[in-house]
């Protein structure tokens, strides 16, 4: 999987602009602000769909103009596919593959695989649990096409079942039967959540621990346990024990829509104990591990982008990372660094062919 060629219309800070790429290492170089960023946020755009950094789509679109077009050009078993994401005002984001337009998104997820290591990921410790549920679930649907349309498909059925909870305080009734078609409908979907959320936790934790001592050299001992009602009993039950508290706070309050996962670190939550460098390095592993899952269900190395990571990383951090992209098996990588020539000196000395783009 190859991104030869992009172009940018008012996309961001950028009015037009197009690049030709290197088929192993591209960086964007120059000063904060300048848009290195908003350039891996399109290519992160082509693979899904949506920003990573700004979940208001039409935020996007440069300040003062109608429409944005996102346009990739890539090379995937030989053959040249070509992604288009663009987005008008007033209108639907549409996706194109080859010209013909994708009725549901969902079904472009993981063609083209992608990880990206950036700054933001601090959020995944920083903030509540939809940040790593939203982690889990799209590194899930990158390589299982049905997990998207049942998550889905939960969380109207979640949204209905909270409308009716809503519905019976505010007319002071209720209706069994009605509750417990809903209870039916989220017990089926939500239990192949928690079967798929498990089966991949189970395969990706392992990774991950290995990722983490690479990284941090054994120093310390870290955890990551994935947090769920549904390990205590099925959904179904769950849901008719809780009915009476359900209807007291006027919204569902058990079921996959809560799952966490909990970060530790020597058997203490990470976001409290944890070093400002252990985190890093936690952060790092997690997405490390993301990039060989991905690798490993896909048979074919993600797409890398590593934002701002220079700027981060101490050696040991960005010597581990070098020694994953100098491998003959990795894929394409774009990096983005405020310094040209720090940037130019550590990829020289991976022996791989780069192009370096000044904004
Ligand atoms: N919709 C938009 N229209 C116009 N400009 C935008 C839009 N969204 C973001 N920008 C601009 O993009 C710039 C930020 O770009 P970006 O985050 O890519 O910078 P960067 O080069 O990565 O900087 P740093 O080195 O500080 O991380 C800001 O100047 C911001 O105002």
């Amino acid at each position: 999987m190859i991104l030869n060629s992009l172009s940018l219309l008012n996309y961001k800070n950028f009015e037009s602009q197009a690049f030709q790429f290197d088929s192993k290492i591209n960086c964007f170089v120059g000063a904060n602000g300048i848009g290195k960023t908003n350039a891996l946020d399109a290519i992160y755009h082509l693979a899904f769909g949506k920003s990573y950094f700004n979940p208001v789509a039409l935020q996007n679109i440069k300040h003062g103009e109608e429409f944005f077009v996102v346009d990739g050009g890539f090379t995937k078993d030989d053959k040249s596919e070509k992604i288009v994401v663009s987005l008008k005002r007033g209108q639907k984001k549409v996706i194109k593959r080859n010209g013909k337009a994708y009725e549901k998104f969902s079904n472009h997820i993981g063609f083209i695989p992608l990880v990206i290591i950036s700054p933001a990921d601090r959020d995944l410790i920083s903030e509540g649990s939809d940040v790593r549920r939203k982690f889990v679930d799209s590194v899930i649907s990158q390589s299982d096409k049905a997990y998207l349309s049942e998550l889905i498909s939960y969380n109207k059925v979640l949204a209905q079942r909270n409308a009716l909870l809503k519905y019976f305080a505010v007319n002071n009734t209720y209706n069994n039967d009605t509750i417990s078609v809903y209870n039916d409908q989220l017990n089926t979907y939500g239990q192949q959540i928690f079967e798929k959320r498990k089966a991949f936790l189970d395969t990706f934790i392992p990774i991950f621990k290995e990722r983490y001592s690479a990284i941090s050299h054994d120093k310390e001992q870290v955890n990551l346990n994935y947090k769920s009602d549904l390990h205590e009993s099925d959904l179904k039950s769950l849901l008719e024990q809780s009915i009476n508290k359900d209807k007291a706070l006027q919204y569902t309050s058990v079921g996959v829509h809560k799952d966490d996962l909990n970060f530790m670190i020597e058997d203490f939550p990470i976001k409290k104990f944890g070093s400002q460098g252990q985190q890093k390095s936690y952060l790092i592993a997690l997405k490390l591990a993301q990039f060989d899952f991905i690798k490993q269900q896909s048979g074919v190395p993600p797409i890398l982008l590593l934002d701002d990571i220079f700027d981060k990383l101490d050696e040991n951090r960005v010597a581990q990372i070098i020694s994953m992209v100098d491998d003959e098996n990795f894929g394409q990588l774009f990096i983005s660094d405020t310094h040209p020539e720090r940037t130019e000196n550590v990829v020289k000395q991976i022996h791989q062919s780069y192009k370096i783009f000044e904004l």
